[in-house]
């Protein structure tokens, strides 16, 4: 069984820790880390039938044999080269931290040079699996347009850079407009799906972004339209919010569980 570790012990990493825990996915859960020890100590009291050390990721690159990112795109620039180095593999969540095209490219690098794979789960959107069949013949636009409700947002950089305060929003309203490298800086929590999917298609510097505010809706909703050779896709995800980060869907958590059961699965189904 492959030996997991855990980096982020908040809604995502709690959830893979309970899926491991109850046989859900064929692994052992073996380390976890988090800045705050009390959400560490949390998740610990909810295992029936791991007991996985508290360690620094430093750690879980020699006792581990994938380590799983669920925490910030900081804690990605931080770890991953280092954990790619002790030739481990990777799940990363924080996906925009892949904005930086010199960071990407040292990632494949170090991930090639030592023989070891870096996963992205499709987290909060659908329609990844078109997009990369899609792009072998040739795309023309990617557009994803995110609609939150305002809890949902608050707390983003962008907000405090253009002086926005959310409050004051009462009918949906388009926040930001642009590439998806700027995107997911802006809003580092919330549109890591335009990151998986510019990876998927056009790149960060040609897919294009839109992030609305809607005080009328209570889902996380995700679109996503691409034009191409291959035609036409348009694609609709309605979202539930998780109970504890407002931020993050429901289905990031699911997505990112799936993608184990593929890793530790011996048949591979879908692109
Ligand atoms: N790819 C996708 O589709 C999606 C990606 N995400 C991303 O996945 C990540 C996890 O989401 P979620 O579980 O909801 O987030 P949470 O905020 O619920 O949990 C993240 C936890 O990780 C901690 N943390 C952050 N940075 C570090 C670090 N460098 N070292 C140790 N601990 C750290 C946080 O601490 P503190 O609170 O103190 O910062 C927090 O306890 C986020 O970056 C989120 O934006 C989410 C949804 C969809
Ligand atoms: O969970 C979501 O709806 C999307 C999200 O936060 C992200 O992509 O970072």
């Amino acid at each position: 069984m492959i030996k997991i570790g855990v980096i982020g012990c908040g809604f995502i990493g709690s959830q893979i820790c309970a899926a491991v825990d109850s046989g859900v996915v064929a692994a052992e859960l073996a380390g976890i880390f988090d800045f705050s020890a009390e959400k560490v100590e949390s998740v610990l009291q909810t295992l029936q039938n791991s007991s996985p050390q508290k360690t620094m990721p430093e750690e879980m690159a020699k006792s581990c044999d994938l380590i799983i990112e669920c925490a910030s795109q900081e804690a990605v620039l931080k770890y991953a080269p280092m954990i790619l180095e002790h030739g481990k593999d990777m799940m990363v969540l924080s996906a925009g931290a892949f904005q930086n095209p010199d960071f990407y490219a040292k990632i494949q690098k170090t991930a090639a040079d030592h023989n070891c794979k870096v996963y992205l789960p499709s987290g909060a959107i659908a329609g990844t699996d078109g997009l990369k069949s899609a792009a072998i013949a040739g795309i023309k636009s990617v557009t994803v347009t995110t609609r939150k409700p305002i809890s949902g947002l608050a707390g983003s950089p962008y907000l405090a850079e253009k002086k926005i305060n959310l409050a004051d929003i009462t009918t949906p309203t388009l926040l930001f407009e642009g590439k998806a490298t700027d995107a997911v800086v802006a809003f580092p929590k919330n549109v890591n799906v335009c990151a998986t999917i510019s990876l998927c298609g056009l790149g960060f510097e040609k897919t294009v972004v839109k992030v609305i505010a809607d005080p009328t809706i209570s889902d996380n909703i995700h679109e996503l339209e691409v034009f191409g050779d291959f035609g036409h896709m348009k694609m609709t995800i309605e979202n539930k919010p998780s109970p504890i980060n407002p931020k993050t869907s429901y289905l990031a958590a699911l997505s990112a569980i799936s993608t184990l059961k593929r890793i530790t699965d011996p048949i591979q189904i879908g692109v």
